[in-house]
């Protein structure tokens, strides 16, 4: 099971991504500074957009998910409790992870950034995937709440996990990290 980027080129403006890499199985960080390009090529990985050069190409994985950096993209429904059944998940476990039960009438859009933030990683975490691309899924947490999800992403086992992030305190235990700079993604680890 694996997602690569064989040689590939993408650019917007005077902004060029080059990156050659296979992502294999197990927990990837990818860090770099702001503007580096980690949402760009989180986006290419995902299939949102084609890189000009080069191709990507994946084997072996079926189920995926794309986590935005900002929670409010992947709303689809007017209260939290719809949006979790268009998970198919149960409203329990995921309002407990998330820190908000009974909230199940609420309007999503009414919660802050970082409750929506952990209404998101909440479903997330709870199924399984093949392939896991989350960009920040760190942003808008505060301390704590970055330490719970932090500990929830390392238990997760399977599957190719590729999680793009600047922070550098809070990093769940890793098999792989990349870093991107000068538009060069390359591998540290
Ligand atoms: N739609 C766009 N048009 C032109 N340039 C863009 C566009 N989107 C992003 N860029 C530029 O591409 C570069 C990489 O942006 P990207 O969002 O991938 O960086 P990032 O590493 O994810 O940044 P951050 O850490 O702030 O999330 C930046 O210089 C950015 O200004």
């Amino acid at each position: 099971m694996d997602i690569s980027c064989n040689n590939i080129e993408f650019s917007r403006d005077e902004f060029t991504l080059g990156a050659d890499a296979r992502f294999s199985e197990g927990l990837h960080i990818v860090t770099g500074r702001i503007g580096s390009g980690k949402s760009t090529l989180a986006a290419l990985l995902a299939g949102i957009g084609k890189p000009d050069k080069g191709t990507i190409t994946t084997e072996g994985i079926g189920s995926r998910i794309f986590s935005m950096q900002f929670p409010e993209y992947h709303l689809t429904h007017m209260t939290i409790g719809k949006e979790i059944e268009s998970w198919d998940l149960d409203l329990e476990p995921v309002m407990n992870t998330a820190g908000l039960r009974y909230k199940e009438n609420r309007d999503p859009m009414t919660l802050s950034r970082g409750e929506l933030k952990r209404l998101h990683l909440a479903c997330i975490i709870q199924k399984e995937y093949d392939l896991m691309i989350l960009d920040e899924p760190f942003s808008s947490l505060d301390c704590i709440w970055k330490r719970n999800f932090r500990d929830m992403l390392d238990e997760i086992r399977g599957g190719v996990r590729i999680i793009f992030t600047h922070e550098s305190k809070i990093l769940p235990d890793y098999d792989h990290l990349w870093n991107i700079s000068d538009g060069i993604l390359s591998k540290t680890e």
